[in-house]
């Protein structure tokens, strides 16, 4: 696979063909009851029972390793401190790569498949959506073109929600994101209390903060996750989904007088696909190119798609 990772002999990643790594599932038995198996495809009408078994099933199997790992690291090190010291650090794991990729339907598939494993039957998700600053202050700023961007966020709300957790603090509140309104949800928070694994998925969790403006060291979101996977494509791959979806919701959620984009579903074909093509280069494709794909080197894992949303190749960091 060409994912222009190697410096030589020296790149950080163990690269995989699809078949490769289908074969690490090892004899990791299918562990989804048939109800379950219908609620994952109900996630997505188009997600495949092969992309499950193949691609999903040995990254459960890897991740579960991994967490279990670091479940007797931490329990090693209370033993260490003394019988004061309990209490349980979630695993966090996060999901980045561009808008469209698919980050929420793998972060849902793998929840559902990470539960099953008898040392994390509790996985919460959390996207960093809900933590965009409200359309009000974006506005105010000169931002509303900017969504998505560093700057479109409130990352100090993010570090600390971050901190919290992995402090084993309980319940952390998370805010929410309405796709609906494209704002923010101003009454409504989800909870997370003390999950064995949070998954976390988002354009910017493999971002490094911007430079403080006190000369005080803040922590980079990337330095709260355990684990970080980025969702790779072509970006004429994640245009064409970009639009598809645009297009969909234009039949189904634009319907609604009340939806954001609701003036979008009564202009022709035509215009609904150039619009939702300028949305896409002005901003979400510019977005890839200045903030997101960069942050792909940092990624523990990549998984890299192809037009149908097959993974066809998988990078794992070795070093
Ligand atoms: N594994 C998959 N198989 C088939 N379709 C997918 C898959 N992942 C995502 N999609 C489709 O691609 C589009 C973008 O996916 P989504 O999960 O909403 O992306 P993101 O959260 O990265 O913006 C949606 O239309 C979704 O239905
Ligand atoms: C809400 C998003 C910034 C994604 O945020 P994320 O969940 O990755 O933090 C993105 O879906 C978005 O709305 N981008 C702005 C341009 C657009 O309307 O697509």
């Amino acid at each position: 696979m060409d994912m222009k990772l190697d410096g030589g002999g020296l790149s950080p990643f163990r690269n995989f063909t699809r078949s490769e790594w289908a074969a690490l599932r090892a004899d990791t038995p299918q562990p989804l009851r048939p109800e379950e198996i219908a609620r994952l495809q109900g996630l997505n009408d188009r997600l495949s029972m092969a992309e499950i078994e193949e691609i999903y099933l040995p990254l459960s199997r890897l991740l579960s390793m991994y967490v279990g790992a670091a479940q007797k690291l931490f329990r090693a090190m209370q033993k260490f401190l003394g019988p004061e010291e309990n209490g349980k650090m979630p695993y966090i794991i996060g999901v980045a790569g561009s808008v469209a990729v698919g980050k929420s339907t793998t972060s849902r598939v793998l929840q559902a498949l990470l539960a099953r494993w008898p040392n994390t039957p509790k996985v919460a998700l959390v996207t960093t959506d809900g933590f965009l600053l409200p359309n009000a202050v974006l506005q105010q700023e000169g931002l509303m073109g900017r969504k998505g961007f560093p700057e479109s966020y409130d990352l100090p709300a993010l570090l600390h929600f971050l901190s919290d957790i992995k402090a084993g603090r309980r319940p952390v509140r998370a805010p929410l994101y309405s796709h609906f309104h494209y704002d923010v949800k101003p009454n409504e928070m989800a909870e997370v209390d003390q999950p064995d694994i949070l998954i976390v998925e988002g354009l910017n969790v493999l971002q490094t903060s911007r430079p403080p403006k006190d000369g005080k060291g803040i922590p980079f979101v990337s330095d709260f996750f355990d684990f970080k996977i980025y969702i790779d494509a072509d970006e004429t791959i994640l245009e064409r989904w970009y639009v598809e979806r645009f297009m969909r919701l234009r039949e189904t959620a634009f319907r609604d007088p009340a939806a954001y984009f609701h003036r979008y579903a009564d202009i022709s074909d035509a215009e609904a696909d150039a619009t939702a093509r300028g949305i896409w280069r002005t901003i979400n494709l510019v977005n890839l190119r200045d903030n997101i794909l960069p942050t792909r080197q940092r990624a523990d894992l990549i998984l890299r798609k192809g037009g149908d949303h097959e993974i066809e190749a998988v990078a794992l960091r070795k070093l």
